[in-house]
């Protein structure tokens, strides 16, 4: 442990027992991973020299009860936090917007407390029985607090004590690439599970506010808003495929969440037809090109089916998808080439925020849009010179 200026660094000794010292409160917390909080005790109480602070500290960690808790909860709802980590009377815990966050904005970065490949897992002749073993040694491996967060995670599934753990990877895990290379994505063998401690408290939705981006290099999760979140309001994530049908994630999240989902998506009975058609959407400028190139076409030809694709899209809630991306750009383009400036950069804005949640870095991000803008450019310049200047003939 180190103590300096009311702040510490906590890493609990093992099999340490403590003594316990009255009137302590957690002012903030700054780090989660080493925990790294600012502790302050009444006068006299040797604060911040005495050991015994820190040890009365690990003591409250370890004691794991509601009140440490909900402490933890408030001292992360500080002004300046973008999230909060509450009891709800009807879902457990859930996490809620501290403040208002716009699309591209960073919620959470987080490391897991528990990670390891599924490769063994996957190959084995008893799966259930190796995933089992795997975790037992994950667990083991952990220190006292990484263990009580563990074992603070809900588990919805049945069994008796000694599954528990396996109910909270079951209910928890988020499958993770062990590599960058996205060439590998469709290897199964290369898929890692990893289970986090505070992205868990994000309920499932099948319209999602965020978007989830795994860094293998730095084996972290980015989770970034992706539209305007107000404060106040859950952030939802989604724990399966928002495109399988309705009846399919019924199934699914049922089975492996204990969810009845009541989304608009899954009460909207147009939902599956509507994400059907969104998926239609593909990546090719050429139409758009084409038209650009042929000013005798109307201006709006475009214009009016991709700001339906957008609302459509929107009402859907699924702006984390690559199609939104698509029409977005698409957009961005249109207006440029209807030389309305304004509406191109909003849209060009909303793009960039897009390539941010999705892990896109800020250097390759503007490397892209400035190759587009290229493509842009000459698109106008050829139209301009193929459109007949008004009052020549
Ligand atoms: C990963 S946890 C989410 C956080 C959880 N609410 C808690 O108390 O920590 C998954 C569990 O939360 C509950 N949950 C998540 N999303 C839900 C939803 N949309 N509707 C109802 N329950 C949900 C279910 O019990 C599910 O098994």
């Amino acid at each position: 442990m180190d103590l300096n200026d009311g702040r510490m660094r906590v890493q609990p000794p093992a099999g340490a027992t403590y003594s316990t010292h009255n009137g302590l409160r957690v002012e903030k917390v700054f780090e989660r991973d080493p925990l790294e909080v600012e502790v302050r005790g009444p006068r006299g109480s040797g604060f911040p020299t005495c050991p015994e602070t820190a040890a009365t500290l690990l003591k409250l960690i370890s004691q794991r009860t509601q009140a440490w808790r909900q402490r933890i909860t408030n001292t992360v709802g500080t002004p300046e936090a973008v999230y909060v980590i509450q009891e709800t009377p009807s879902d457990g815990m859930r996490m809620f917007a501290n403040k208002d966050l716009e699309c591209g904005d960073l919620i959470i970065q987080e490391n897991p407390i528990v990670l390891f490949p599924l490769e063994h897992v996957l190959s084995s002749k008893s799966p259930q029985r190796q995933l089992w073993l795997t975790l037992q040694n994950a667990l083991d491996g952990l220190d006292e607090v990484a263990r009580a967060v563990y074992m603070e995670l809900p588990n919805i599934h049945e069994g008796d004590a000694s599954e528990l753990a396996l109910g909270i990877f079951m209910t928890n895990k988020f499958e993770v690439y062990s590599t960058d290379d996205a060439s590998d994505h469709s290897d199964r063998s290369k898929v890692s599970a990893a289970v986090f401690k505070d992205i868990p408290r994000m309920n499932h939705s099948c319209s999602p506010n965020v978007v989830r981006y795994w860094c293998a290099t730095s084996r972290s999760m980015y989770v970034y808003a992706i539209r305007p979140i107000l404060e106040g309001s859950p952030i939802v994530t989604a724990y399966c495929d928002p495109f399988l049908p309705t009846h399919e994630r019924r199934d699914l999240l049922l089975n492996a969440y204990g969810i009845s989902c009541v989304c608009p998506a899954c009460t909207d009975s147009a939902s599956d037809a509507n994400r059907a058609r969104i998926q239609n959407i593909q990546d090719n400028l050429a139409a758009v090109i084409q038209w650009a190139l042929t000013p005798t076409l109307p201006d709006d030809l475009l214009l009016v089916p991709s700001l339906e694709l957008l609302k459509l899209i929107e009402e859907e809630g699924l702006e984390g998808t690559e199609y939104y991306a698509r029409v977005l750009k698409v957009l961005w383009y249109i207006y440029f080439v209807l030389e309305d400036f304004g509406a191109a950069g909003f849209y060009g804005r909303m793009l960039r925020a897009w390539k941010t949640a999705n892990g896109v870095k800020k250097s390759d991000a503007i490397k892209e849009m400035q190759s587009d803008l290229e493509l842009i450019q000459y698109t106008v310049n050829r139209r301009r010179m193929l459109t007949p200047r008004k009052g020549r003939e």
